[in-house]
């Protein structure tokens, strides 16, 4: 028995961390899978899905600027990890005989289609899944941001930000195991409380254009599905 979905049209972000699994390094294929079984269980209940994808599995730009490198390079490298990552994605989607396309804030055509957000909602109105690259294609940004902004611009319902954590918590659980979950804050109070789990500028963002985030475990095979019909475990940042 299949549950109706209460949003029709989202943007997932999945952190480049968790498509890494268990290796300290790059992306296990075994996980991209997984992350893709569940976003075409999406497409199959008829949500249409943006995916915003991150790096940290591959380069951050502040790791690279701390060992003495450029900044900017670093975040060049990150963006281009983002990249590696979306057409990971994008392949073990194509395995699963969803149709996807990878839209790059860089352009890089002989590899993919550059971003823009006519391509974006024609490429949705056709039923593909919209893999966005490339971050927002500027340095000293975050992956975060770029889910606010693709969000925005493709008209998301929510901002799906699949974490390795199950929603927001009063502090860091990795760092305070003591720290208790969270079922639903503003915007307002995820800034004022400082609650670390997405960055201010994303939270801004989403609050400025009134998007609400749900934040839930991207390690949870079939969560995707359960939060798009409602159910779950999760934490909902919204206005209203
Ligand atoms: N208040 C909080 N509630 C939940 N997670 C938090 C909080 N503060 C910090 N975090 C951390 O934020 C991380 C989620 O961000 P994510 O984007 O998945 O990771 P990364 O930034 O490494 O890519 C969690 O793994 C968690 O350790
Ligand atoms: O708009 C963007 C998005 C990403 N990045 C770079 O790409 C890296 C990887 O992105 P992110 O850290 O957001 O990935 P995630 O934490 O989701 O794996 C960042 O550290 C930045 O160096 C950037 O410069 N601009």
């Amino acid at each position: 028995m299949s549950l109706e979905p209460v949003y029709k049209r989202v943007l997932l972000k999945a952190s480049g961390e968790a498509l890494m699994g268990g290796q300290g390094f790059g992306i296990d294929v075994t996980v991209a899978d997984r992350i893709a079984s569940d976003i075409a269980e999406a497409r199959h209940m008829g949500v249409e899905v943006g995916v915003v994808v991150g790096g940290g599995n591959i380069f951050r730009g502040v790791a690279v600027a701390s060992k003495g490198g450029d900044r900017v390079t670093g975040d060049h490298m990150g963006m281009l990890g983002t990249i590696i990552n979306a057409l990971a994605l994008a392949t073990s989607l194509r395995k699963l005989n969803i149709d996807t396309v990878v839209l790059s804030a860089i352009s890089m055509p002989e590899i993919c289609e550059s971003f823009s957000q006519r391509a974006t909602l024609y490429h949705l109105s056709m039923g593909r899944v919209v893999i966005f690259a490339g971050g927002t294609g500027n340095p000293f940004f975050t992956t975060d941001s770029a889910a606010a902004l693709r969000a925005a611009e493709m008209g998301a319902e929510a901002i799906f930000k699949g974490t390795q954590v199950d929603g927001i918590y009063t502090a860091d659980p990795k760092k305070y195991p003591d720290a208790t979950r969270l079922d639903r804050l503003t915007h307002q109070e995820v800034l004022d409380r400082g609650l670390a789990v997405m960055d201010v500028a994303a939270v801004a963002l989403a609050r400025e254009n009134s998007i609400p985030i749900i934040v839930f475990s991207i390690h949870e095979k079939g969560g995707f599905a359960e939060i798009l019909t409602g159910g779950g475990l999760k934490t909902i940042v919204s206005d209203n």
